[in-house]
């Protein structure tokens, strides 16, 4: 039988209050097997980005990365986040290695190419060390990634956090039975994103391409939507869209159960 893995995915929204941090650390330290986490940070980054004078674009939920904006994305996803993180698990004995795709070669990736639109410093992963990661895994160390990556020729590349936790989860599905949670602002997949009520407790594809089609799934729930399907095709077993309390309060998880 395959060895537990939950990773978790947490937005970025989530991390701009140290006490959701806390609750994430508790839950964490409870859970058995072992734990992987990915964040983001993409709204820190607009809004230090605007301090700095220019104005963040984003085009279908991926940043246009020119060398300023890679500077503060690494700055707020590889520095002040992760090592928030780190260090706030740590006070919750949860033995925790912070982690972009350059270290240990862990997440390689190669620049998006320009077709309509040049993204910049964007990268689409192409290889995970899954040696790598195993490895920290099997020290019993927890390692939270940010959503940096490398082309391993010495350029830092700004990968979707979404995209990353799914990239490791599949590549990682060979050896561990995994739970990929998406941890975000919102219950779940919503019909109303403004009224927890309306919460979609389960969700096949062709719900979602119907729900899409009708604007009611938007935004950057889209590519969190497609990640999530990818995941579920690619021998991930289980996938959820959740929202902090639904994951780390409520005695029986609930938020957006994924299913083919
Ligand atoms: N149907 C929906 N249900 C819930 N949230 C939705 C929906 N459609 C769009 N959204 C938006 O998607 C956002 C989550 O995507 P995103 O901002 O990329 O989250 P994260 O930073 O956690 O990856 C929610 O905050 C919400 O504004
Ligand atoms: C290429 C790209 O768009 N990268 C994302 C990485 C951060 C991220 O994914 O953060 P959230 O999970 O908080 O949205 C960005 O810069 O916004």
């Amino acid at each position: 039988m395959k060895e537990k893995l939950t990773i978790i995915k947490v937005g970025g929204k989530l991390l701009e209050d140290d006490e959701h941090i806390e609750k994430l650390a508790e839950y964490v330290a409870r859970l058995d097997g072992s734990t992987l986490v990915v964040h983001g940070g993409g709204a820190k980054a607009s809004e230090i980005s605007q301090r700095l004078g220019f104005e963040p674009k984003m085009v279908d939920g991926r940043r246009i990365t020119d060398a300023a904006a890679l500077n503060v994305a690494t700055m707020v996803y590889a520095g002040l986040y992760n090592k928030k993180i780190v260090g706030i698990f740590q006070k919750h004995n949860v033995r925790t290695l912070g982690m972009s795709g350059a270290d240990l070669n862990s997440i390689r990736a190669r620049r998006r190419t320009v077709k309509s639109i040049d993204y910049g410093y964007v990268g689409d992963i192409e290889a995970v060390n899954k040696r790598a990661v195993k490895m920290i895994l099997k020290l019993g160390v927890t390692p939270v990634f940010c959503a940096i990556t490398h082309d391993n020729e010495g350029q830092l590349l700004n990968t979707n956090a979404d995209t990353i936790s799914t990239q490791l989860a599949t590549a990682l599905a060979e050896d561990y039975d995994i739970r990929l949670l998406f941890c975000m602002d919102k219950a779940g997949v919503m019909l109303d994103p403004d009224d927890d009520q309306t919460l979609i407790h389960a969700m096949n594809y062709a719900e979602y391409k119907r729900l899409k089609m009708d604007e009611v799934i938007t935004l950057g729930m889209i590519p969190k939507l497609d990640n999530a399907f990818y995941a579920l095709i690619n021998g991930v077993s289980e996938v959820w869209i959740t929202g902090l309390t639904e994951l780390t309060e409520a005695r029986e998880m609930t938020g957006t159960r994924i299913f083919e």
